[in-house]
């Protein structure tokens, strides 16, 4: 006589719905064993950082990959916020070079915005995760070293104020905090190395530095659109992959904020990071689709000699 349970219906049911979740959990294996224990270096842009459920999923997927092993740093931008604040004050935004002609007094408000305000708001939505996120300048600890930057435009040297390029990067902080398991939230501000002030960098050229300084396997840079866009703006073909010498060939074309974006990916790759990509910040759990799953979304940069294979994830495999 057979005897039926009296749950079997359910349970092949349960069955049926907890099988393909767990398929999705070891799809994942072989990017956990990839990635375990590697620095990842995200930059969080402020076009992608204005809806509040954009942020809230952000947060999220930058916990799960600290739980899932690896050591997440952010790196945050803030140039609309920035914008928005400098017109409370009656103050004009104006770029040069793609970078913000920086006043003394709208460093003031550069700093205010970064450190107390976009900064801070990322911190929180961290923590609602646990005690994990600590923020921090480049100011503290020394992180980021400064001295004054001058704009290039058609060949004239142009002075655009309190704007610093980076000259040194100590990473002890940041690499104590990561020890302790810590995600620190570092906002674009760089102590001078010469006048005692601060300078406001470009958010994308900070990521860069420090995730070379850090020895980062990779760098994601987060923004407000699909990827590096073949031939913008007429077309949306977005590019997945690319190597530092083809993209060192498309630089000249390159418009506005995506400039930053891609001379930071290539400087990266040009120096010992394994993988820089540019990601869409307005899709939900982007950094989780791209570290691990196959459908990688976005353009990624490799260095030169790296095997390019449109149909896999073959990043940093050197040929
Ligand atoms: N080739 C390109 N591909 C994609 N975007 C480009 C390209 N050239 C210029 N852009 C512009 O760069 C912008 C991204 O830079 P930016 O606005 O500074 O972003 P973020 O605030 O995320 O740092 C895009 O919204 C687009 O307008
Ligand atoms: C020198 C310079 O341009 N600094 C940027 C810093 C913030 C930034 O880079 O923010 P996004 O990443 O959102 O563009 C600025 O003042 O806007």
């Amino acid at each position: 006589m057979t005897v039926h349970h009296p749950n079997a219906g359910q349970h092949s049911a349960r069955k049926h719905t907890a099988l393909p979740k767990a398929r999705i959990l070891i799809e994942a294996l072989p990017w956990l064993t990839r990635h375990h224990g590697k620095t990842v270096v995200i930059k969080f842009g402020g076009n992608a950082m204005v809806d509040d459920d954009l942020k809230a999923a952000f947060a999220q997927d930058v916990v799960f990959l600290r739980h899932a092993g690896l050591r997440p740093v952010v790196v945050h931008g803030g140039g609309p916020q920035i914008s928005a604040q400098l017109d409370r004050h009656g103050l004009v935004s104006e770029f040069k070079a793609g970078l913000r002609v920086t006043t003394d007094e709208a460093m003031d408000v550069v700093r205010m915005v970064l450190a107390g305000q976009v900064q801070r708001e990322l911190v929180g939505l961290l923590n609602r995760h646990g005690p994990l996120a600590v923020g921090m300048t480049g100011e503290d600890a020394h992180l980021m070293s400064a001295t004054k930057h001058f704009a290039e435009i058609e060949g004239e040297r142009v002075d655009i104020g309190r704007v610093g390029q980076i000259t040194e990067i100590d990473t002890g902080a940041v690499q104590a905090l990561l020890d302790d398991g810590r995600i620190p939230v570092v906002s674009s501000i760089a102590r001078s190395a010469d006048d005692g002030h601060v300078y406001n960098v470009n958010a994308d050229t900070a990521a860069a530095a420090l995730a070379v300084a850090l020895g980062a396997e990779t760098l994601m840079v987060l923004t407000d659109v699909e990827g590096l866009y073949a031939d913008w703006p007429d077309s949306d073909e977005v590019i997945s992959k690319l190597t530092a010498s083809q993209l060192e060939k498309l630089l000249p074309e390159l418009a506005s904020g995506m400039v930053p974006k891609m001379e930071g990916c290539l400087y990266a790759v040009r120096h010992g990071v394994t993988n820089a990509r540019v990601l869409d910040g307005r899709v939900q759990h982007s950094i989780l689709l791209e570290i691990f799953t196959d459908e990688g979304i976005g353009t990624m940069v490799l260095p030169d000699g790296a095997v390019i294979n449109e149909d896999d994830d073959t990043e940093g495999k050197q040929s």
